[in-house]
């Protein structure tokens, strides 16, 4: 067993989100289908046999302690009982909450990246358990598969989503989670529908529940998504502030990318079905 492991932490997008309904601890219920992309956050753990996390490379903006992967490393210490520690690194390139899920697929990467290398062997059912105290999409990327999930998107369903060019941009304001689900306007009545309807739709009749509500409160992403849908259907991904473009091929998205890098950091992305990560711990 190498001391030292390097993974992959990639991003997820939400094709649909439907809420349907609130549960008495305030988190909503949702209906979504996430899927992961080739864009990715790069960890390196490093095994030390003292009990200490340490992150190397501070994330700008979060403090030691609350950052997603130490926080993830200090609950998988105490979840084990292991007396092993990390040194911690990462190449930040997913933007921070902006809906593409980096924190929780951080915190994902470090919970299966310790499992390995502190040969722990817990189950990937009990690292997603383990993950959820940590943010509501940490066990989708552990699962490390596109998935159609309900609850607070817990309850994963493993799918096989088509697989088109995404643009994806970031319309420069920060959008807060917590802030958008307290809204008294947001739409939270959905009528539940069966994951077999929502795969049959097809991407012509996927929504976003948050759209609307996040287009009003923030000017900047309703037009940046005016803009974006003028060359292909576009949408918003979790709770935003990010947008994506769906593309069938690649030469469509730079082209449409390079207009938008003009006004806005701005990505091209493969939709892909299997995460990097699975394949990078060769599960
Ligand atoms: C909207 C999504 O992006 C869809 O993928 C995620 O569910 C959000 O996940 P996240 O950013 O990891 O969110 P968390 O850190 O778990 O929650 C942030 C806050 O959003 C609200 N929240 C989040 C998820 C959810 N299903 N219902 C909620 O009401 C809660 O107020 C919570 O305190
Ligand atoms: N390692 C980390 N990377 C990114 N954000 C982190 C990390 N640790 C803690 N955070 C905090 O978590 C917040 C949410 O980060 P994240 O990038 O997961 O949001 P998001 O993309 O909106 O995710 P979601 O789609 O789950 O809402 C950040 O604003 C930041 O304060």
């Amino acid at each position: 067993m190498s001391a030292s492991l390097t993974l992959p932490a990639p991003a997820k997008l939400n094709r649909m989100l439907h809420i349907v309904g609130r549960r008495d601890d305030g988190y909503h219920e949702l209906q979504t289908l996430f899927q992961i992309i080739d864009l990715s956050d790069r960890l390196t753990l490093t095994l030390r046999e003292d009990r200490e996390i340490h992150l190397t490379t501070p994330v700008s903006g979060v403090a030691h302690e609350d950052n997603l992967m130490v926080r993830a490393a200090r609950l998988l210490q105490r979840a084990s009982g292991t007396t092993q520690g990390a040194n911690l690194t990462i190449e930040k390139k997913l933007p921070m909450g902006g809906g593409l899920g980096g924190g929780s697929s951080n915190a994902a990467t470090v919970l299966a990246g310790l499992n390995q290398l502190w040969q722990l062997g817990l189950s990937s059912e009990a690292l997603a358990t383990l993950g959820l105290q940590l943010g509501a999409d940490v066990p989708v990327f552990i699962h490390g598969h596109s998935a159609w999930a309900e609850g607070i998107g817990e309850k994963l369903t493993i799918v096989t989503l088509d697989t088109p060019w995404f643009v994806i941009i970031h319309p420069s304001v920060s959008v807060s989670t917590p802030l958008i689900f307290q809204d008294p306007e947001l739409t939270r009545d959905s009528r539940p529908i069966t994951m077999a309807r929502a795969l049959q739709g097809g991407a012509s009749e996927w929504r976003n529940d948050c759209e609307a509500i996040v287009s009003k409160r923030y000017p900047l992403v309703a037009e940046a998504l005016d803009w974006l849908t003028q060359y292909a259907p576009s949408r918003l991904t979790g709770t935003g502030a990010c947008l994506f473009a769906t593309f069938e091929s690649e030469k469509a998205a730079r082209a449409v990318a390079e207009l938008a890098g003009q006004r806005w950091p701005t990505w091209v992305a493969r939709g892909l079905n299997i995460s990097p990560l699975q394949d990078a711990l060769g599960c």
